[in-house]
């Protein structure tokens, strides 16, 4: 099977102090992870290193920046790359969340050049995708979502895109309490499955996760994971409770 992946994304919230009483809650849960599982926590840069201390004892358990810079070093005041990510053991990196895309005008070319950096370093990138509302009203959803892998992943080898994790994340569902349904994020996801195995074949396809994000929690969780094109989640608020977390990890295939 498939990896299954429960991913929190705690934005830009919390004290380190409230971090470190969150992980504490989550590991304290003893939820182990099964083969083909991962839990991924990505925490603000300046938590990464304490964190990964914390949360890496545990097997099956990585933290994840939640975004790097397009190029590879130089004179960028404020920005991370993705070669000092590796240098402290970073695994997993998400880009392109639809915040990033909206208030840093983030472009999927952008897109394209973080994701060659992450893989130069061996880092798996968490892209993320999605609709703004308009688009899903006008039914348009598919080539919108389509063109954001077409212009970001397409120039990816199999075997490069076959080490990347996909995020569908309809921006109408995200923060908003408005999750897609079950069967819309399973019509989706086939479809951008099956536009990814259009490009490199069905078996390439068939190992990369996509994971649902847009308002999941405990009470959602296991019913949208159960879709046979949903490998798990990405949560922002609701992987702030440490108690609905832990039920979103067991809610994983
Ligand atoms: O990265 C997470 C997504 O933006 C979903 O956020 P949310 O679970 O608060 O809707």
């Amino acid at each position: 099977m498939r990896q299954q992946i429960a991913a929190a994304n705690w934005k830009m919230n919390l004290t380190w102090e409230q971090g470190q009483q969150l992980l504490k809650g989550i590991l304290d849960a003893n939820v182990t992870p099964k083969q083909n599982q991962a839990v991924i926590i990505a925490v603000p840069f300046p938590y990464l290193t304490a964190a990964k201390e914390i949360v890496e004892k545990k097997a099956g358990y990585f933290v994840a920046a939640q975004n790097c810079y397009h190029k590879k070093s130089g004179a960028f005041t404020g920005e991370v790359s993705a070669e000092m990510l590796k240098s402290i053991g970073v695994k997993y990196v998400i880009i392109g969340h639809s915040e990033r895309r909206e208030y840093f005008n983030e472009t999927n070319q952008q897109l394209a050049d973080k994701l060659n950096l992450l893989l130069e370093n061996g880092i798996v990138p968490v892209f993320c995708c999605g609709e703004p509302l308009a688009v899903r009203e006008a039914n348009e959803q598919n080539s919108y979502v389509e063109q954001q892998l077409v212009e970001s992943l397409f120039h990816l080898t199999p075997e490069q895109i076959s080490g990347i994790v996909i995020a569908y994340e309809p921006i109408w569902a995200i923060g908003t309490g408005k999750t897609a349904t079950a069967d819309q994020a399973q019509e989706i996801q086939a479809y951008l499955r099956s536009v990814l195995a259009g490009k490199y074949g069905k078996e390439v396809a068939a190992k990369i996760p996509v994971l649902y994000g847009g308002s999941v929690k405990a009470a959602n969780a296991k019913e949208i994971f159960s879709n046979e094109d949903v490998d798990g989640g990405l949560v922002g608020g609701a992987s702030l409770q440490a108690d609905e977390f832990v039920k979103i990890i067991e809610g994983l295939k």
